[in-house]
């Protein structure tokens, strides 16, 4: 069988420069050991992966792999569904996860081990998993994103729009947990309806809203916790507006996905999600912020090829 050469898009900027530093000093080295045709192009800023990508399908590359975070995949994805060159089906996408957060990566098999990731590159082992195309206004037009993960609104989508804008990277984890903690004591909950598959399934002040097509978000959550995906259906979890108290008490169960078992938790299963607001209700798909309501969420079954395990 003849070798595809691999395009790989390295973000420089993922994970605090840990993505370079993977790079650098993993990735490329196991390749040239490995003589694995591949190129590999770095992103300058925002959006670049998307125009990278595309840029390389016009060229004829089929198997791209992202270097970086759930942000990066997410942009080589933007391009592979919007490019009308080949079927999306033809290009595979893979991942090797060094962004601040990789959750994606875990809910569809690729190893974190960068050894056996690059192996399983070289190999054609793929799965095919579904992807989500959500509808939302930014400054007032409308806009449309697909995404692969897990898709947040109101109180998760607040706090990865300031961990975004934050420039404090050097403290990790722990600014990203100062940032929670002030979202969480200044948050109001906006009031929000639900439709799912034209079915109005909601309406209440809710603190969360996810709307899942893999299981793990914001570094290792659980907010979907039972999404498969290739199911051809989004997994939606709203919370209620509940008290600080209670949500403190219950922030473990965040990790292992037990909260959905909690009275003030609701879950879904669907197709399409209409989600209107009287406020402001604010977007963030794998990790991007993207936009604010109204929200319109429609699944493509099992149309990513994903080279996994
Ligand atoms: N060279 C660059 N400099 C700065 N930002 C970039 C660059 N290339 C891409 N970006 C942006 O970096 C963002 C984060 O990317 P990604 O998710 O891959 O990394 P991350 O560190 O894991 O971030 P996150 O915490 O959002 O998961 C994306 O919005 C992307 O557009």
């Amino acid at each position: 069988m003849e070798e595809v050469k691999i395009l790989f898009i390295v973000n420089p900027a993922a994970g605090g420069g840990k993505a370079l530093k993977v790079w650098t000093k993993n990735i490329y080295p196991i390749l040239e050991k490995k003589k694995i045709e591949f190129d590999y192009l770095f992103t300058k800023k925002p959006y670049d992966g998307f125009n990278l990508a595309l840029e390389g399908i016009k060229k004829g590359y089929k198997k791209i792999v992202s270097v970086g975070g759930d942000g990066t995949v997410n942009e080589i994805v933007n391009a592979i569904m919007l490019q009308d060159i080949i079927d999306p089906i033809e290009i595979s996408v893979g991942s090797i996860g060094s962004g601040s957060g990789n959750d994606w990566g875990k809910s569809v098999g690729i190893p974190t081990n960068f050894e056996e990731a690059v192996i399983n590159l070289q190999k054609d082992n793929f799965i095919l998993q579904d992807v989500g195309k959500v509808s939302y206004i930014q400054k007032g037009v409308e806009k449309t994103r697909y995404f692969v993960n897990v898709a947040g609104m109101g109180f998760d989508a607040e706090v990865t729009y300031r961990a975004n804008k934050s420039k404090k990277r050097l403290f990790g984890k722990l600014s990203y947990s100062l940032i929670l903690f002030s979202v969480l004591f200044s948050f109001e909950d906006p009031y929000v309806e639900i439709k799912i598959d034209g079915k109005k399934v909601y309406e209440n002040q809710a603190l969360t809203l996810n709307v899942g097509i893999c299981r793990y978000s914001g570094g290792g959550m659980m907010l979907t916790p039972k999404a498969k995906y290739d199911d051809g259906l989004f997994d939606i979890t709203v919370v209620d507006k509940i008290s600080v108290g209670t949500i403190l008490a219950n922030l473990r169960k965040i990790y292992d996905g037990s909260f959905i078992n909690h009275q003030a938790v609701k879950t879904f299963r669907g197709k399409s999600i209409e989600i209107t607001s009287k406020e402001k209700l604010y977007l963030e798909a794998d990790g991007e912020s993207l936009g604010d309501s109204p929200l319109y969420f429609e699944i493509f079954p099992q149309r990513l090829k994903v080279l996994s395990g």
